[in-house]
C-alpha cells in the first residue's frame, strides 16, 4: 500500500537545490548534511543558522509566493542555481516552523531586476517598496482618471539636492514625514500633478518635491523614446547613489534607474 511520502515524492524529486525560507536552527541541523547532488540554501533577512549558502532577503515578504519568487531570484543573482533547475522551497504559510514545501523551477523569465534593486540600493529596501506602491497604484488609477507621470529619486538626497533646483515652493520643507504614511501617499499622488521630481531620503524622508533635476546627461543610454523625465532620471542616478522610480505619463509603465541604467520595467496593471 502506498503511503503519503510516496504520493507526494514528485514534489521533492530531482531537487537541484533545497532552499529553507528562515529555518529555525536545529531545523536546518537536521539537514546540513544533505546528498551532495543538492545545495542546502537558507533564505531570510538574516542568516542566524550560520548556513554555508544564503541568500539575504531584505524584506520578509507577507505573500508567500514573492517571498519564494524573490529568494529564486536572488539565488540566480548570486549564481547559486540557475534557469531550468528545480528547486524545492520550504517554508513557513501559517505558522513558525516550516509547513508548506512547493516545487519551482529557476527561470530566467524570474530574473525581473527587483531583487538587484532591492538588495543593492542605497535606501532602506522598505523605503524603495513603499515608493513603489505609490507609483504602481497611482499609474494604475491616475489622477482623477486622467493618465498622470511621476519622478521620485530615492537615496543619496544630500548629493541629489545639489544636483537639482526648486521649481516651485517645497511643500515638505518644514515636514518631517516619511514615504508609506497613509497622509504622505495621499500628499504625494496631490502633487504629482506638477512638474519635476520628488527627493527622498535613504530612511524615506521626504526632502522635496517640484525639484528640477540636472545632472550631465552625457553618457546615459537609456531606450530610445523615452523623454526628459527618463533621461533625467537615468542620469542623476549616474551622478549619485540614488535609485530613481519613474512612472511614465505616456505608456503608464514604472521604471527603476540606477548607476544610470534602466533596471526594471513593470506594468502596473499586473499587480
Ligand atoms: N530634468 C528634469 N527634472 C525633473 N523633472 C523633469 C525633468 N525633465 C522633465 N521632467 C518632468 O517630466 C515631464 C514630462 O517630460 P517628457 O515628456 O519630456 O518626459 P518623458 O520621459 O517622455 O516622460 P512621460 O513618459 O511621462 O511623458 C515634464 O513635464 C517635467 O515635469
Ligand atoms: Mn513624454
Amino acid at each position: 500500500m502506498a503511503d503519503v511520502s510516496e504520493l507526494l515524492g514528485d514534489v521533492t524529486e530531482d531537487a537541484d537545490a533545497v532552499f529553507l525560507f528562515s529555518p529555525s536552527g536545529s531545523y536546518y541541523d537536521r539537514y546540513a548534511d544533505l546528498d551532495a547532488d543538492v545545495d542546502l540554501v537558507v533564505v531570510g533577512p538574516e542568516n542566524s543558522v550560520g548556513a554555508d549558502e544564503f541568500v539575504e532577503l531584505p524584506l520578509e515578504f507577507d505573500n508567500a509566493r514573492e517571498r519564494i519568487r524573490f529568494g529564486i531570484e536572488g539565488g540566480m543573482e548570486q549564481g547559486i542555481v540557475e534557469d531550468g533547475d528545480v528547486v524545492v522551497c520550504a517554508v513557513s504559510m501559517f505558522e513558525d516552523g516550516t509547513d508548506t514545501v512547493t516545487r519551482a523551477r529557476a527561470s530566467d523569465s524570474m530574473h525581473s531586476g527587483v531583487y538587484d534593486l532591492f538588495a543593492n540600493s542605497r535606501a532602506d529596501p522598505g523605503v524603495i517598496r513603499d515608493v513603489f506602491e505609490v507609483a504602481i497604484e497611482l499609474g494604475k488609477k491616475g489622477q482623477k482618471g486622467k493618465p498622470v507621470g511621476a519622478l521620485f529619486v530615492v537615496g543619496d538626497a544630500g548629493k541629489v539636492m545639489n544636483k537639482s533646483r526648486p521649481l516651485s515652493y517645497n511643500p515638505f520643507e518644514k515636514s518631517h514625514v516619511h514615504v508609506g504614511d497613509p497622509i504622505v501617499n495621499v500628499m504625494l499622488k496631490e502633487f504629482s500633478r506638477l512638474d519635476g521630481a520628488f527627493i527622498i531620503s535613504d530612511a524615506g524622508k521626504i526632502v522635496s518635491a517640484y525639484r528640477y533635476l540636472e545632472p550631465s546627461a552625457e553618457g546615459v543610454d537609456i531606450p530610445k523614446g523615452l523623454g526628459a523625465r527618463h533621461m533625467a532620471a537615468g542620469a542623476i542616478t549616474r551622478e549619485t547613489n540614488a535609485t530613481a522610480v519613474v512612472l511614465s505619463e505616456s505608456d503608464g509603465l514604472v521604471r527603476a534607474f540606477k548607476g544610470g541604467e534602466l533596471v526594471l520595467e513593470i506594468d502596473p496593471e499586473e499587480y
